[in-house]
């Protein structure tokens, strides 16, 4: 089986930011391997706002956090590339690792309440990173320089560097780790785990708006992870879809919500509430995501899947396929060269 590259082909583009290619990663639970991401490709261009969908437990944070270098031992990461600005990250020890994290990628998480230290003010916490990532500064320019940060994302910060987190609501903090993470100016690309979850939908939407605007005004590549499809359709250009720690469709978003290809895409949108027939019964996925442990020859969503080629489905694992020219793709025996004629004789 060919290495699946789902968003490009070929070599590496002059136009992307990132690329990740066959990631795995693999923890340890009970001392068995549990290999939570699988296959795993991902292309990004400057400017472009990728989302990273799939049920709870199918990798996206795993996936994000390997890409970041933030998975120690027993987890296990591999991969063929790890390419930010067209350097391997794979090749990077980890002091040149951790100037990259915060640097020139940096990840931002659904409860920002866990990302600061309860006892440091978040002007100690702004200044260290200050410290870390902006050479350009003298220590005496640092709080004039997290005041304007702090003023970018909406947040009057005079009187607040000496406030602690729990000071703060879940919103401002929100806002305040987005400051924190945008610190760099060589930040290329922002990895957003679920950035709104735990906000209330006003709030989201001034958060969301902020990460349009700092995606416009510093042409930052963004790879925002969600459960929410209404939020992907508002904020992405493209979607990377995940099942059981695998990519199993990569779509221009339009295309994603117009003709999904992959029975599991097909369902999840089936999901939405009011999609695609407003005051029906809402839509159940039948069955469960399979233990990420289990010895399946065949595709995984096989199980549950309402549009079953035929026998092949269980027996032999699809590619992902590329659909056009333009880095669409889906891993279903349906969209493999071919399909048409074992529709039938496979049944
Ligand atoms: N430290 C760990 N040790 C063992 N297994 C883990 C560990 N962290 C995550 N997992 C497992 O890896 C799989 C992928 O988890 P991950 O958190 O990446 O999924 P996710 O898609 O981000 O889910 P969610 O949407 O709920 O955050 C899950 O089965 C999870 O139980």
């Amino acid at each position: 089986m060919t290495t699946p590259t789902p968003t490009t082909s070929g070599a590496a583009g002059a136009d992307e930011v990132l690329r990740v290619t066959n990631l795995q990663t693999t923890y340890q639970f009970r001392g068995e391997p549990v290999p939570a991401v699988k296959r795993f490709a991902l292309s990004v261009k400057p400017g472009e706002i990728v989302g990273l969908v799939g049920e709870s437990g199918s990798g996206k944070s795993t996936a994000l956090k390997s890409i970041l270098g933030m998975l120690r031992p027993p987890a296990k990461v591999e991969a063929d590339e790890i390419l930010l600005a067209g350097r391997d990250l794979r090749q990077l020890d980890e002091e040149e690792l951790r100037k990259v994290r915060g640097g020139e990628m940096a990840m931002i998480f659904q409860d920002p309440i866990n990302s600061f230290n309860p006892s440091w003010t978040i002007g100690s916490q702004f200044r260290r990173v200050l410290s870390l990532h902006r050479p350009d500064l003298q220590p005496k320019e640092y709080d004039a320089e997290i005041l304007r940060l702090l003023k970018s994302v909406g947040i009057d910060g005079r009187g607040k560097l000496k406030a602690y987190p729990f000071q703060f609501s879940q919103g401002q903090l929100q806002r305040i780790m987005i400051a924190v993470a945008c610190a760099s100016n060589d930040l290329k690309v922002l990895l957003a785990d679920e950035p709104t979850t735990s906000l209330d939908v006003t709030i989201e939407a001034q958060v969301l708006e902020l990460l349009r605007t700092l995606r416009t005004e510093r042409n930052l590549a963004m790879v925002l992870v969600t459960h929410d499809l209404s939020v992907v359709a508002e904020m992405c250009d493209k979607v990377v879809v995940m099942y059981a720690g695998q990519v199993v469709e990569v779509a221009d978003v339009y295309d994603l919500f117009e003709k999904p290809q992959h029975p599991y895409t097909k369902q999840l949108l089936q999901a939405i509430p009011g999609f695609p027939h407003d005051g029906e019964r809402l839509y159940s996925m039948r069955g469960a995501v399979p233990p990420l442990t289990s010895d399946i020859k065949g595709c995984w969503f096989a199980d549950r899947c309402d549009n079953k080629l035929g026998a092949i489905c269980d027996t032999t694992m699809p590619e992902l396929f590329q659909i056009g020219t333009a880095g669409a793709a889906a891993s279903c025996h349906r969209v493999a060269p071919g399909a048409a004629q074992l529709e039938g004789s496979q049944a």
